[in-house]
């Protein structure tokens, strides 16, 4: 007879989860963080727009990770229990180049990959952003707040595209009881950016280490609140094993003007780089740092790394990526 004394505990059964976009930055940050758990299965789908296989090549060919060449705006259909919605181009000069792909992307994108949880059951979580925001009246921004975006500016292709990503995931949530999450996330920087992403925090360092002056986009007083990669992600994971369906804002409050970014970055990498002001790009929102009460309360979630820590993790693997030696 089994002495039930000594029954193992219940083994936390096998998760499959899809990853859209995990050939991105965040994306492949959080596959690395998924894999770590030898109970989960992962499966990338990417188009490659701006992701890249290179940031997965430690996983290609592991059993428990698959790879799809897909583009969302296309109906897909596998087995999974959780899907991290990320897919969609996040750099300003990348989602302004096709912005009839990018609403595509937000908006059809978004519908197929509901559709797939409805008829898998899964639980799905969007990263969402802070430009949902706009160009805020309130600051800092709190998740209630309902934001202030042109509808029809060169931006709205993205901001109102997760805009209207985010009611689909609640219209999916009331009418059909799908189990949703949803990220709000500010400027998250670390390795693996796209060296030419064209984002601040990859430009300033690029620049820097290429000798190259730092470009402040006019007025430079125009903040905003930079995240750490790893805390991201330990955010997105905490959102979605949680019970929470958010909104909830995911980022870094520390608040820097664009020419304080410029003065760290500098400082901390090449103190003989000029800073340059040059002409900005229209409906830049003039500040940005997040609440993140509702984070801290609800996913017991608050950022480790400060942005002084940060800059030199990137600094390593852009130094790598661009052949650039300390000593030079
Ligand atoms: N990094 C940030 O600061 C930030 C801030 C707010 C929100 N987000 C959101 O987080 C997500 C990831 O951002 P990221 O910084 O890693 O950007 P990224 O550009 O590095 O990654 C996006 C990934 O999505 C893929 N993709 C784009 N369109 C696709 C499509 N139609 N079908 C399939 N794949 C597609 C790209 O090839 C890429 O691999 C995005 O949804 C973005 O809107 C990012
Ligand atoms: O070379 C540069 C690039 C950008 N900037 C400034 O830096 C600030 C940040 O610009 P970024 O291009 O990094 O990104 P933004 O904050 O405008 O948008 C980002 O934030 C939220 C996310 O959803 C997106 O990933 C991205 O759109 C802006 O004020 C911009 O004018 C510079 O001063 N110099």
């Amino acid at each position: 007879m089994m002495n039930l004394n000594m029954v193992a505990p219940p083994e936390q059964s096998n998760m499959r989860i899809l990853v859209t976009g995990g050939a991105g930055f965040i994306g492949s940050h959080l596959v690395d963080k998924l894999m770590e758990n030898e109970k989960n299965e992962v499966i990338v789908v990417d188009n490659y727009f701006t992701g890249s296989k290179d940031n997965l090549r430690k996983w290609i060919g592991h059993p428990r990770f698959e790879l799809i060449r897909h583009d969302v705006t296309e109906p897909l259909l596998v087995e999974v229990d959780q899907i991290y919605h990320l897919a969609c181009p996040a750099s300003p000069i990348f989602y302004k180049h096709n912005p009839v792909k990018t609403i595509k992307t937000n908006v059809i994108g978004t519908l197929n990959m509901l559709g797939l949880a409805k008829r898998v059951g899964a639980r799905i979580l969007l990263t969402s952003t802070s430009e949902v925001y706009g160009d805020p009246l309130i600051h800092p921004q709190p998740e209630t707040y309902w934001g202030n975006v042109n509808p029809i500016g060169v931006r709205s292709c993205y901001d109102e595209g997760k805009r209207v990503a985010e009611t689909l995931m609640f219209d999916y949530h009331r009418q059909h009881g799908i189990e949703i999450r949803i990220a709000r996330i500010f400027n998250t920087y670390g390795p693996r950016m796209n060296i030419d992403d064209g984002r601040v925090v990859s430009n300033f360092i690029a620049q820097a280490l290429r000798g190259e002056p730092l470009t402040v986009q006019k007025p430079g007083t125009q903040t905003r609140s930079f995240c750490f990669v790893s805390d991201m992600v330990d955010g997105l994971i905490r959102l979605m094993e949680g019970e929470n369906t958010g909104p909830i804002n995911i980022g870094n409050p520390g608040e820097f003007t664009m020419l304080e970014l410029a003065e760290t970055v500098k400082e901390l990498i090449n103190p003989k780089v000029e800073i340059k002001m040059v002409e900005n790009t229209p409906d830049d929102p003039r500040q940005r740092k997040p609440d993140i009460t509702k984070a801290k309360e609800l996913l017991g979630w608050e950022p480790k790394v400060k942005l002084r820590d940060g800059l030199p993790l990137m600094e390593e693997d852009f130094r790598l990526r661009l052949g650039v030696s300390k000593e030079n």
